[in-house]
């Protein structure tokens, strides 16, 4: 089967300092991988490299056996899907418009959003409860609910694979369940890849199938959760002791 995303012998440096060194990365179809790691390790600049925004210091990204090079803008546009760590607004427009920018990949060069691309957004809006909210200005929007809009532009545009810098910023307890329970959904039922940076390993462990650590000297780790995600590699990635603590099934790790 071909990988959703296949990184090899990727390295990516900021200035003279290495996030990754020669890291090996394989997402397949119905995949979900979290990315983990202190503040400043690189991981949106790993994720930004995997979204094929900035370029690699050494090796290669594949989307579905296709460098970025190959698809050109456009085309990797329907594959995968990049979800910003803060929204930035250029200018206001309206939630609806904002959510029906997700078409936009799959439109022509001089085509206009038709009447099933605003069902899809509406559709999209109702899943992370917009809806009602279609006509507000972006920059009126609380964190969380322009947080939401940005997760429902995202399924507007439908991609195969989904790269989320902090997908959980901004929102309450309640809307971070809602959250990953829909981007697990999106893998299970339409096999969709997901990467997630998360800095809650216990969600981590419960909403995905593996896990990256990058340690911030270009080292990293990876594989399923139940072997990456323990309270020794946790608390040595942050520095800091953590223990696991079992309930209902899951793991949590809290801070000692
Ligand atoms: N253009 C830049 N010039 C200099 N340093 C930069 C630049 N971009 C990023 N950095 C630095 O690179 C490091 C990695 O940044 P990055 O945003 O990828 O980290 P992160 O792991 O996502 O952090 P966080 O958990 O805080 O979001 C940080 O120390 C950051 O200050």
């Amino acid at each position: 089967m071909t990988a959703l995303l296949q990184a090899s012998r990727l390295t990516v440096r900021i200035g003279d300092r290495e996030v990754c060194r020669d890291l090996e990365l394989q997402l397949q179809p119905g995949e979900r991988l979290a990315i983990l790691g202190r503040n400043g390790a690189g991981k949106s600049t790993l994720l930004s490299t995997l979204a094929g925004l900035r370029p690699a210091q050494g090796g290669e990204v594949r989307l579905q056996g296709r460098s970025y090079s190959e698809l050109g803008p456009r085309a990797a546009a329907r594959q995968r899907g990049w979800m910003a760590q803060t929204q930035a607004d250029a200018f206001a427009s309206s939630v609806l418009e904002t959510a029906l920018a997700g078409r936009h990949p799959h439109l022509g060069r001089w085509d206009w959003e038709s009447g099933a691309d605003a069902e899809l957004a509406r559709a999209a809006l109702a899943r992370v409860g917009l809806t009602g909210m279609e006509q507000r200005e972006t920059p009126s929007l609380s964190g969380g609910e322009r947080q939401r809009l940005a997760i429902a532009t995202l399924l507007t545009q439908a991609p195969d694979l989904y790269l989320l810098d902090e997908p959980l910023a901004h929102l309450d307890l309640s809307h971070q369940i809602t959250a990953l329970e829909l981007f697990a959904g999106l893998a299970r039922e339409r096999g969709a890849g997901v990467v997630m940076v998360l800095h809650d390993p216990g969600l981590a462990a419960r909403y995905c199938d593996r896990a990256l650590l990058l340690q911030g000297d270009g080292t990293w780790e990876s594989g399923p959760v139940a072997e990456i995600l323990t309270a020794a590699h946790l608390s040595r990635l942050y520095g800091h002791p953590l223990r696991e603590v079992e309930d209902g099934g899951s793991r949590w790790f809290i801070p000692c």
